[in-house]
């Protein structure tokens, strides 16, 4: 049995073409494969895959915070400037704080990798003990703005990096993630001997 403590993560693919059967959404298993290759805990997932309706991605955030009890929730697509990209709205309404450094690191990371990387409005934001963010709709950013490119010269920091303490600050467990995919980064005075050790 694992001596890590269990993480309830959902994951919130919000499209309207992928919703509606359009096309194969592709949103949900390409977090499931990050995060569970990244995140060492066991994790609990609960998946929504629903259309860009404000209020129906606020109401399916709050659900899966104050009743599903999740610690950390991600979403992707909907992020963008078009009439119907409503998710950063929605994830605004239903803050406690508002985390900006998330969207500014996301924003300067995607940059690496496409030159619309600024047409992201993507947020972040705590929600009682749930740390919330977004992520544009293509399947391929999220790997890239979770890792980043660490191994490039000078490297360029993913924000999952942050995420474990953050967590920690909030009240959730303690988060152990892969060093090969993503390092985690917290104070020493804030460090836990790793699990098994
Ligand atoms: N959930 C998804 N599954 C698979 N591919 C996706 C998904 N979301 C976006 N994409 C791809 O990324 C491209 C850019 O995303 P775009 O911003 O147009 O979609 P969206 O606003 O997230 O979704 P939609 O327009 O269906 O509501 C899409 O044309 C599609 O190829
Ligand atoms: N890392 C990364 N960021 C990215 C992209 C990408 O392919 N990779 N696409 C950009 C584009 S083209 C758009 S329009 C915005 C918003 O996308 P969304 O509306 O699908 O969320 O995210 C941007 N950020």
């Amino acid at each position: 049995m694992s001596a890590l403590d269990p993480v309830r993560i959902g994951v919130v693919s919000i499209s309207d073409r992928a919703s509606s059967g359009v096309y194969e959404d592709k949103g949900i298993p390409a977090l499931q494969d990050w995060l569970g290759r990244a995140v060492k805990n066991p994790i609990e997932w609960h998946t929504r895959l629903i259309p860009d309706e404000q209020d129906g991605i606020s109401a399916t955030l709050r659900e899966l915070v104050d009743e599903v009890h999740c610690h950390l929730v991600l979403t992707t697509g909907g992020t963008g400037p078009a009439p119907r990209d409503v998710t950063p709205e929605a994830t605004l309404a239903v803050a406690d704080k508002v985390m900006p450094g998330f969207g500014e690191q996301m924003r300067q990371i995607s940059l690496a990798f496409v030159p619309t990387a600024i047409l992201s409005r993507q947020v972040a934001v705590v929600r009682g003990q749930a740390l919330i963010i977004n992520l544009p709709g293509q399947p391929k950013s999220i790997a890239e703005t979770l890792q980043g490119l660490p191994t490039r010269t000078p490297p360029v920091h993913g924000i999952f990096a942050a995420v474990p303490y953050c967590v920690d600050l909030i009240g959730g467990p303690y988060i152990e993630t892969d060093p090969e995919v993503c390092a985690a980064f917290r104070p020493k005075s804030a460090q836990r001997p790793p699990a098994g050790a």
